[in-house]
Protein backbone atom coordinates (compact mmCIF):
# COMPACT_ATOMS: atom_id res chain seq x y z
CA UNK A 1 0.00 0.00 0.00
CA UNK A 2 1.69 3.17 -0.81
CA UNK A 3 2.08 5.88 1.54
CA UNK A 4 2.93 9.04 1.55
CA UNK A 5 2.19 13.25 2.44
CA UNK A 6 -1.13 14.20 2.99
CA UNK A 7 -2.77 16.80 1.22
CA UNK A 8 -5.83 18.66 2.10
CA UNK A 9 -9.06 17.14 1.23
CA UNK A 10 -11.59 19.15 2.91
CA UNK A 11 -14.43 16.77 4.24
CA UNK A 12 -17.31 19.57 5.20
CA UNK A 13 -17.30 20.88 1.44
CA UNK A 14 -17.49 17.77 -0.67
CA UNK A 15 -20.37 15.46 -0.93
CA UNK A 16 -19.60 12.02 0.02
CA UNK A 17 -18.80 10.55 -3.23
CA UNK A 18 -16.86 13.73 -4.87
CA UNK A 19 -14.78 13.48 -1.55
CA UNK A 20 -13.94 9.48 -1.95
CA UNK A 21 -13.75 10.69 -5.99
CA UNK A 22 -11.54 13.30 -5.22
CA UNK A 23 -8.85 10.92 -3.35
CA UNK A 24 -9.24 7.62 -5.54
CA UNK A 25 -8.05 10.43 -8.36
CA UNK A 26 -5.42 11.31 -6.62
CA UNK A 27 -4.40 7.86 -4.30
CA UNK A 28 -1.34 7.43 -6.52
CA UNK A 29 0.50 10.14 -5.07
CA UNK A 30 -0.76 10.79 -1.55
CA UNK A 31 -1.45 9.26 1.89
CA UNK A 32 -4.89 8.09 1.95
CA UNK A 33 -5.59 4.23 0.90
CA UNK A 34 -9.33 3.98 -0.08
CA UNK A 35 -10.96 0.62 -0.48
CA UNK A 36 -14.34 1.70 -2.02
CA UNK A 37 -15.74 -1.60 -1.42
CA UNK A 38 -15.72 -1.46 1.64
CA UNK A 39 -14.38 2.78 2.63
CA UNK A 40 -12.39 1.21 5.01
CA UNK A 41 -9.61 4.20 4.85
CA UNK A 42 -6.53 4.11 6.23
CA UNK A 43 -3.80 7.58 6.49
CA UNK A 44 -0.27 7.23 7.19
CA UNK A 45 0.81 10.44 7.21
CA UNK A 46 2.20 11.75 10.36
CA UNK A 47 0.67 14.89 10.40
CA UNK A 48 -2.71 13.88 10.46
CA UNK A 49 -3.98 13.34 13.69
CA UNK A 50 -5.96 10.34 15.64
CA UNK A 51 -8.76 12.57 15.46
CA UNK A 52 -9.25 13.98 11.97
CA UNK A 53 -8.55 9.79 10.80
CA UNK A 54 -11.49 8.82 12.98
CA UNK A 55 -13.57 11.86 11.81
CA UNK A 56 -12.58 11.15 8.20
CA UNK A 57 -13.07 7.61 8.95
CA UNK A 58 -16.54 7.60 10.24
CA UNK A 59 -17.98 10.31 7.77
CA UNK A 60 -17.27 7.74 4.85
CA UNK A 61 -18.31 4.62 6.48
CA UNK A 62 -21.59 6.19 7.12
CA UNK A 63 -22.37 7.95 4.05
CA UNK A 64 -25.64 7.94 2.56
CA UNK A 65 -26.42 6.13 5.96
CA UNK A 66 -29.71 8.26 6.80
CA UNK A 67 -30.64 8.71 3.42
CA UNK A 68 -30.96 4.96 2.82
CA UNK A 69 -33.35 4.79 6.34
CA UNK A 70 -35.21 8.02 4.94
CA UNK A 71 -35.66 5.58 1.06
CA UNK A 72 -36.03 2.43 3.03
CA UNK A 73 -39.09 3.99 4.84
CA UNK A 74 -40.41 5.43 1.56
CA UNK A 75 -40.63 2.76 -0.65
CA UNK A 76 -41.84 0.41 2.22
CA UNK A 77 -44.70 3.36 2.62
CA UNK A 78 -45.43 3.13 -1.15
CA UNK A 79 -45.45 -0.15 -0.91
CA UNK A 80 -48.33 -0.51 1.30
CA UNK A 81 -49.97 1.55 -0.91
CA UNK A 82 -50.09 -0.56 -3.18
CA UNK A 83 -50.70 -3.18 -1.71
CA UNK A 84 -54.31 -1.55 -1.07
CA UNK A 85 -54.95 -1.23 -4.34
CA UNK A 86 -53.75 -4.86 -5.68
CA UNK A 87 -55.56 -6.25 -3.27
CA UNK A 88 -59.11 -4.42 -4.27
CA UNK A 89 -58.10 -4.78 -8.12
CA UNK A 90 -57.69 -8.62 -7.44
CA UNK A 91 -61.05 -9.09 -5.56
CA UNK A 92 -62.78 -6.74 -8.64
CA UNK A 93 -64.74 -8.07 -11.17
CA UNK A 94 -63.49 -8.60 -14.46
CA UNK A 95 -64.85 -5.27 -16.10
CA UNK A 96 -63.07 -3.27 -13.53
CA UNK A 97 -59.34 -5.39 -13.96
CA UNK A 98 -59.46 -3.71 -17.47
CA UNK A 99 -60.08 -0.17 -16.25
CA UNK A 100 -56.42 1.16 -16.19
CA UNK A 101 -57.83 3.33 -13.34
CA UNK A 102 -56.33 1.39 -10.25
CA UNK A 103 -52.77 1.29 -11.74
CA UNK A 104 -53.05 4.96 -12.11
CA UNK A 105 -54.36 5.50 -8.47
CA UNK A 106 -51.71 3.10 -7.36
CA UNK A 107 -48.94 4.76 -9.38
CA UNK A 108 -49.66 8.57 -8.55
CA UNK A 109 -50.22 7.37 -5.05
CA UNK A 110 -46.95 6.13 -4.86
CA UNK A 111 -45.08 8.87 -6.04
CA UNK A 112 -46.81 11.02 -3.77
CA UNK A 113 -45.98 9.35 -1.00
CA UNK A 114 -42.50 8.57 -1.57
CA UNK A 115 -41.89 12.40 -1.91
CA UNK A 116 -43.58 13.43 1.05
CA UNK A 117 -41.48 11.43 2.82
CA UNK A 118 -38.45 11.83 1.00
CA UNK A 119 -39.13 15.82 1.50
CA UNK A 120 -40.10 15.03 5.37
CA UNK A 121 -37.41 13.20 6.54
CA UNK A 122 -34.71 15.12 4.96
CA UNK A 123 -35.82 18.85 5.13
CA UNK A 124 -32.10 20.07 4.43
CA UNK A 125 -31.16 21.31 0.73
CA UNK A 126 -32.21 21.07 -2.11
CA UNK A 127 -34.73 18.42 -3.37
CA UNK A 128 -34.42 16.76 -7.12
CA UNK A 129 -37.05 14.23 -8.11
CA UNK A 130 -36.25 11.99 -11.36
CA UNK A 131 -39.84 9.98 -11.60
CA UNK A 132 -42.03 8.26 -13.94
CA UNK A 133 -44.95 10.48 -13.12
CA UNK A 134 -46.56 13.85 -13.83
CA UNK A 135 -49.68 15.18 -12.32
CA UNK A 136 -50.93 16.76 -15.84
CA UNK A 137 -53.73 14.15 -16.35
CA UNK A 138 -54.78 14.38 -12.54
CA UNK A 139 -55.62 18.01 -13.26
CA UNK A 140 -58.56 17.73 -15.83
CA UNK A 141 -61.45 17.75 -14.62
CA UNK A 142 -62.50 14.19 -15.39
CA UNK A 143 -59.64 13.16 -13.16
CA UNK A 144 -61.66 14.50 -9.97
CA UNK A 145 -62.78 11.49 -8.25
CA UNK A 146 -59.51 9.59 -9.37
CA UNK A 147 -57.67 12.85 -7.86
CA UNK A 148 -59.81 12.35 -4.50
CA UNK A 149 -59.25 8.61 -4.30
CA UNK A 150 -55.47 9.11 -4.44
CA UNK A 151 -55.21 12.06 -1.71
CA UNK A 152 -57.14 9.59 0.69
CA UNK A 153 -54.98 6.93 -0.24
CA UNK A 154 -52.18 8.98 0.76
CA UNK A 155 -53.47 10.17 3.56
CA UNK A 156 -54.68 7.07 5.07
CA UNK A 157 -51.00 5.76 4.48
CA UNK A 158 -49.43 8.09 5.88
CA UNK A 159 -51.29 7.80 8.75
CA UNK A 160 -50.49 4.44 9.34
CA UNK A 161 -46.63 5.69 10.24
CA UNK A 162 -47.27 6.95 13.81
CA UNK A 163 -44.36 10.04 13.13
CA UNK A 164 -47.06 11.55 11.14
CA UNK A 165 -48.75 14.18 11.89
CA UNK A 166 -52.39 13.64 11.74
CA UNK A 167 -53.46 16.62 9.91
CA UNK A 168 -54.45 15.50 6.49
CA UNK A 169 -52.85 17.04 2.90
CA UNK A 170 -54.98 18.84 0.56
CA UNK A 171 -55.38 17.54 -3.11
CA UNK A 172 -53.61 20.43 -4.37
CA UNK A 173 -50.34 18.92 -1.96
CA UNK A 174 -50.87 15.29 -3.38
CA UNK A 175 -50.47 17.38 -6.79
CA UNK A 176 -47.47 19.25 -5.80
CA UNK A 177 -46.00 16.22 -4.58
CA UNK A 178 -46.33 13.97 -7.79
CA UNK A 179 -45.16 17.57 -9.82
CA UNK A 180 -41.50 17.28 -7.89
CA UNK A 181 -40.55 14.23 -10.07
CA UNK A 182 -39.98 16.50 -12.94
CA UNK A 183 -36.59 17.17 -12.39
CA UNK A 184 -34.35 16.15 -15.60
CA UNK A 185 -31.39 14.57 -13.35
CA UNK A 186 -27.89 15.73 -14.68
CA UNK A 187 -24.50 15.15 -13.85
CA UNK A 188 -24.10 17.85 -10.56
CA UNK A 189 -25.65 17.56 -7.60
CA UNK A 190 -27.98 15.18 -5.68
CA UNK A 191 -31.11 13.76 -7.60
CA UNK A 192 -33.88 11.00 -6.36
CA UNK A 193 -34.65 8.46 -8.63
CA UNK A 194 -38.25 6.62 -8.77
CA UNK A 195 -40.22 4.45 -10.14
CA UNK A 196 -43.57 4.09 -8.43
CA UNK A 197 -44.60 1.30 -9.87
CA UNK A 198 -41.79 -0.39 -11.61
CA UNK A 199 -43.98 -3.08 -13.94
CA UNK A 200 -47.33 -2.12 -14.47
CA UNK A 201 -48.40 -5.12 -16.38
CA UNK A 202 -47.34 -7.23 -13.72
CA UNK A 203 -48.91 -5.76 -10.71
CA UNK A 204 -52.33 -5.92 -12.73
CA UNK A 205 -52.24 -9.68 -13.66
CA UNK A 206 -51.11 -9.81 -9.61
CA UNK A 207 -47.78 -10.57 -10.38
CA UNK A 208 -44.57 -9.16 -9.41
CA UNK A 209 -43.89 -5.57 -8.90
CA UNK A 210 -41.97 -3.22 -7.42
CA UNK A 211 -41.41 0.37 -5.96
CA UNK A 212 -37.59 1.40 -7.24
CA UNK A 213 -36.14 4.50 -5.35
CA UNK A 214 -31.92 5.36 -5.77
CA UNK A 215 -29.72 8.13 -5.39
CA UNK A 216 -27.78 9.47 -7.99
CA UNK A 217 -25.03 11.84 -6.45
CA UNK A 218 -23.00 13.72 -8.81
CA UNK A 219 -24.15 11.48 -11.93
CA UNK A 220 -22.95 7.70 -9.64
CA UNK A 221 -25.59 5.66 -8.50
CA UNK A 222 -24.85 6.15 -4.51
CA UNK A 223 -27.69 4.39 -3.11
CA UNK A 224 -30.83 1.82 -3.94
CA UNK A 225 -33.69 0.77 -2.65
CA UNK A 226 -36.20 -2.32 -4.14
CA UNK A 227 -39.58 -3.15 -2.58
CA UNK A 228 -41.24 -6.06 -4.44
CA UNK A 229 -44.05 -6.92 -2.22
CA UNK A 230 -44.81 -10.24 -4.16
CA UNK A 231 -41.36 -11.71 -4.12
CA UNK A 232 -41.17 -14.64 -2.27
CA UNK A 233 -38.19 -14.82 0.48
CA UNK A 234 -37.68 -18.13 -0.33
CA UNK A 235 -35.16 -18.29 -3.80
CA UNK A 236 -37.40 -18.28 -6.92
CA UNK A 237 -35.63 -19.77 -10.34
CA UNK A 238 -35.02 -22.77 -9.07
CA UNK A 239 -37.83 -25.28 -10.24
CA UNK A 240 -37.06 -28.46 -8.19
CA UNK A 241 -36.16 -26.67 -4.86
CA UNK A 242 -38.86 -27.17 -2.45
CA UNK A 243 -38.80 -24.58 0.30
CA UNK A 244 -40.51 -24.37 3.90
CA UNK A 245 -40.39 -20.39 3.48
CA UNK A 246 -43.66 -19.08 2.27
CA UNK A 247 -43.64 -15.42 3.31
CA UNK A 248 -43.75 -12.81 0.64
CA UNK A 249 -42.43 -9.15 0.49
CA UNK A 250 -38.66 -8.45 0.37
CA UNK A 251 -36.85 -5.40 0.92
CA UNK A 252 -33.54 -5.00 -0.93
CA UNK A 253 -30.83 -2.00 0.26
CA UNK A 254 -28.18 -1.08 -1.01
CA UNK A 255 -25.46 1.81 -0.22
CA UNK A 256 -22.00 2.24 -2.14
CA UNK A 257 -19.43 0.77 -0.20
CA UNK A 258 -21.27 -1.35 1.78
CA UNK A 259 -22.85 -4.11 0.37
CA UNK A 260 -26.62 -4.95 -0.14
CA UNK A 261 -28.91 -6.48 2.42
CA UNK A 262 -32.45 -7.77 1.94
CA UNK A 263 -34.94 -8.04 4.54
CA UNK A 264 -38.76 -9.00 5.27
CA UNK A 265 -40.57 -5.77 3.76
CA UNK A 266 -42.57 -5.40 6.76
CA UNK A 267 -40.30 -6.36 9.32
CA UNK A 268 -37.53 -8.62 9.96
CA UNK A 269 -33.37 -7.80 10.13
CA UNK A 270 -32.15 -7.07 7.44
CA UNK A 271 -29.34 -9.83 6.49
CA UNK A 272 -26.61 -9.19 3.80
CA UNK A 273 -26.58 -10.99 0.11
CA UNK A 274 -24.19 -11.97 -2.50
CA UNK A 275 -25.03 -12.73 -6.14
CA UNK A 276 -24.45 -16.37 -7.48
CA UNK A 277 -20.57 -17.74 -7.63
CA UNK A 278 -20.98 -19.93 -10.42
CA UNK A 279 -18.32 -20.07 -13.20
CA UNK A 280 -20.05 -23.20 -15.12
CA UNK A 281 -23.13 -21.30 -17.62
CA UNK A 282 -24.62 -24.52 -18.01
CA UNK A 283 -25.50 -24.74 -14.40
CA UNK A 284 -26.87 -20.66 -14.58
CA UNK A 285 -30.32 -19.84 -14.70
CA UNK A 286 -30.97 -16.32 -16.62
CA UNK A 287 -34.04 -13.75 -15.91
CA UNK A 288 -35.70 -11.73 -18.26
CA UNK A 289 -38.99 -9.59 -18.94
CA UNK A 290 -42.18 -11.60 -18.66
CA UNK A 291 -43.34 -8.90 -21.36
CA UNK A 292 -42.15 -10.55 -24.89
CA UNK A 293 -42.88 -6.58 -25.98
CA UNK A 294 -40.22 -5.30 -23.67
CA UNK A 295 -37.47 -7.69 -24.54
CA UNK A 296 -36.30 -9.87 -27.30
CA UNK A 297 -37.00 -13.31 -25.89
CA UNK A 298 -35.78 -14.93 -29.39
CA UNK A 299 -32.19 -13.16 -29.01
CA UNK A 300 -32.07 -13.92 -25.44
CA UNK A 301 -32.69 -16.96 -26.29
CA UNK A 302 -29.79 -17.34 -28.76
CA UNK A 303 -27.40 -16.01 -26.09
CA UNK A 304 -28.10 -18.45 -23.65
CA UNK A 305 -27.90 -21.01 -26.36
CA UNK A 306 -24.39 -20.01 -27.65
CA UNK A 307 -23.26 -19.69 -23.45
CA UNK A 308 -24.27 -23.32 -22.53
CA UNK A 309 -27.15 -22.14 -20.28
CA UNK A 310 -29.56 -25.20 -19.99
CA UNK A 311 -32.34 -24.16 -18.24
CA UNK A 312 -35.22 -22.22 -19.72
CA UNK A 313 -35.44 -18.57 -18.76
CA UNK A 314 -37.21 -17.57 -15.87
CA UNK A 315 -39.58 -14.17 -17.09
CA UNK A 316 -40.59 -11.89 -14.29
CA UNK A 317 -41.50 -8.28 -14.37
CA UNK A 318 -39.82 -5.02 -12.94
CA UNK A 319 -36.75 -4.83 -11.21
CA UNK A 320 -37.56 -8.07 -8.83
CA UNK A 321 -34.96 -9.53 -11.19
CA UNK A 322 -32.36 -7.51 -10.08
CA UNK A 323 -33.17 -8.27 -6.38
CA UNK A 324 -33.52 -12.19 -7.56
CA UNK A 325 -30.47 -11.84 -8.93
CA UNK A 326 -28.88 -9.55 -6.15
CA UNK A 327 -29.27 -12.95 -3.67
CA UNK A 328 -28.02 -15.73 -5.91
CA UNK A 329 -31.53 -17.31 -7.19
CA UNK A 330 -30.40 -16.76 -10.71
CA UNK A 331 -27.07 -16.02 -12.25
CA UNK A 332 -27.63 -13.64 -15.48
CA UNK A 333 -30.10 -10.85 -16.65
CA UNK A 334 -30.59 -10.49 -20.08
CA UNK A 335 -32.87 -7.54 -21.42
CA UNK A 336 -32.58 -6.53 -25.25
CA UNK A 337 -34.96 -4.26 -25.75
CA UNK A 338 -37.06 -3.56 -29.37
CA UNK A 339 -35.72 -1.12 -31.64
CA UNK A 340 -35.96 2.74 -30.79
CA UNK A 341 -36.60 1.69 -27.22
CA UNK A 342 -35.02 3.80 -25.00
CA UNK A 343 -34.34 2.50 -21.56
CA UNK A 344 -34.76 5.14 -18.35
CA UNK A 345 -32.84 5.74 -15.48
CA UNK A 346 -35.80 4.59 -13.11
CA UNK A 347 -36.06 1.31 -14.57
CA UNK A 348 -32.47 0.29 -13.52
CA UNK A 349 -31.24 2.89 -11.30
CA UNK A 350 -31.94 1.05 -8.13
CA UNK A 351 -31.63 -2.57 -9.61
CA UNK A 352 -27.97 -1.59 -10.57
CA UNK A 353 -26.60 -0.98 -6.97
CA UNK A 354 -28.49 -3.73 -5.69
CA UNK A 355 -26.73 -5.95 -7.82
CA UNK A 356 -23.21 -4.01 -7.92
CA UNK A 357 -23.25 -3.85 -4.09
CA UNK A 358 -24.12 -7.82 -4.01
CA UNK A 359 -21.06 -8.59 -5.73
CA UNK A 360 -22.49 -8.48 -8.99
CA UNK A 361 -21.60 -6.43 -12.79
CA UNK A 362 -24.19 -4.35 -14.83
CA UNK A 363 -22.88 -3.37 -17.92
CA UNK A 364 -24.48 -2.55 -21.74
CA UNK A 365 -24.24 -5.36 -24.49
CA UNK A 366 -20.97 -3.82 -25.35
CA UNK A 367 -19.94 -4.12 -21.53
CA UNK A 368 -19.86 -0.25 -20.86
CA UNK A 369 -20.86 0.62 -17.84
CA UNK A 370 -24.12 1.96 -17.39
CA UNK A 371 -24.10 5.96 -17.16
CA UNK A 372 -27.22 7.50 -15.01
CA UNK A 373 -25.56 10.81 -15.32
CA UNK A 374 -27.11 11.92 -18.89
CA UNK A 375 -30.89 12.91 -17.84
CA UNK A 376 -34.08 11.02 -17.74
CA UNK A 377 -32.66 8.24 -20.18
CA UNK A 378 -29.68 5.89 -20.29
CA UNK A 379 -27.36 6.10 -23.53
CA UNK A 380 -26.83 2.50 -24.44
CA UNK A 381 -25.14 0.28 -26.97
CA UNK A 382 -27.97 -2.25 -27.14
CA UNK A 383 -29.39 -3.77 -24.64
CA UNK A 384 -28.18 -4.52 -20.56
CA UNK A 385 -27.15 -7.54 -19.22
CA UNK A 386 -26.29 -8.65 -15.62
CA UNK A 387 -24.45 -11.30 -13.58
CA UNK A 388 -21.35 -12.13 -11.59
CA UNK A 389 -17.75 -11.30 -12.22
CA UNK A 390 -16.71 -14.81 -13.93
CA UNK A 391 -18.98 -15.12 -16.34
CA UNK A 392 -19.38 -11.93 -17.63
CA UNK A 393 -16.25 -11.74 -20.07
CA UNK A 394 -18.12 -14.99 -21.52
CA UNK A 395 -21.33 -13.49 -20.95
CA UNK A 396 -20.34 -10.60 -23.12
CA UNK A 397 -18.79 -12.86 -25.89
CA UNK A 398 -22.05 -14.58 -26.56
CA UNK A 399 -23.73 -11.37 -26.68
CA UNK A 400 -21.90 -10.48 -29.36
CA UNK A 401 -21.92 -13.41 -31.68
CA UNK A 402 -26.03 -13.38 -31.19
CA UNK A 403 -25.86 -9.61 -32.09
CA UNK A 404 -24.06 -9.94 -35.07
CA UNK A 405 -25.76 -13.63 -36.60
CA UNK A 406 -28.79 -11.50 -35.83
CA UNK A 407 -27.71 -8.40 -37.58
CA UNK A 408 -26.44 -10.64 -40.57
CA UNK A 409 -29.90 -12.55 -41.12
CA UNK A 410 -31.69 -9.21 -40.52
CA UNK A 411 -29.68 -7.75 -43.57
CA UNK A 412 -29.85 -10.92 -46.01
CA UNK A 413 -33.75 -10.46 -45.70
N1 LIG B 1 -41.24 -1.42 -25.45
C1 LIG B 1 -40.54 -1.47 -24.34
N2 LIG B 1 -39.29 -1.96 -24.33
C2 LIG B 1 -38.58 -2.05 -23.19
N3 LIG B 1 -39.04 -1.66 -21.99
C3 LIG B 1 -40.27 -1.17 -21.94
C4 LIG B 1 -41.09 -1.05 -23.08
N4 LIG B 1 -42.26 -0.52 -22.72
C5 LIG B 1 -42.18 -0.31 -21.38
N5 LIG B 1 -40.97 -0.68 -20.93
C6 LIG B 1 -40.43 -0.57 -19.58
O1 LIG B 1 -40.32 -1.84 -18.97
C7 LIG B 1 -40.63 -1.67 -17.62
C8 LIG B 1 -41.02 -2.97 -17.00
O2 LIG B 1 -39.91 -3.77 -17.00
P1 LIG B 1 -40.00 -5.34 -17.15
O3 LIG B 1 -40.21 -5.63 -18.58
O4 LIG B 1 -38.66 -5.76 -16.66
O5 LIG B 1 -41.12 -5.78 -16.29
C9 LIG B 1 -41.74 -0.67 -17.65
O6 LIG B 1 -41.80 -0.04 -16.41
P2 LIG B 1 -43.23 0.43 -15.85
O7 LIG B 1 -44.01 -0.78 -15.58
O8 LIG B 1 -42.83 1.19 -14.65
O9 LIG B 1 -43.83 1.30 -16.91
C10 LIG B 1 -41.33 0.28 -18.74
O10 LIG B 1 -40.57 1.37 -18.28
MG1 LIG C 1 -40.59 0.93 -14.79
Amino acid sequence: MAMCVASPVSINSLSPVRLLSSVLQSNTKRSFFISFKTLRISISSSSSSSNQRSAFTAAASMAYARELDVAKKAASLAARLCQTVQKALLQSDVQSKSDKSPVTVADYGSQAVVSLVLQRELPFGSFSLVAEEDSGDLRKSESQETLKRITELVNDTLSSDATYSKSPLSEDDVLAAIDTGKSEGGPHGRHWVLDPIDGTKGFVRGDQYAIALALLDEGRVVLGVLACPNLPLAPIGHPHQDSVQTQVGCLFSARIGAGTDMQLLHGSSPMKVHVSTIENPAEASFFESFEAAHSLHGLSSSIAKKLGVQAPPVRIDSQAKYGALARGDGAIYLRFAHQGYREKIWDHAAGFIVVTEAGGVVADAAGNALDFSKGRYLDLEKGIVVTNQKLMPSLLNAVRDAVREESESASSL
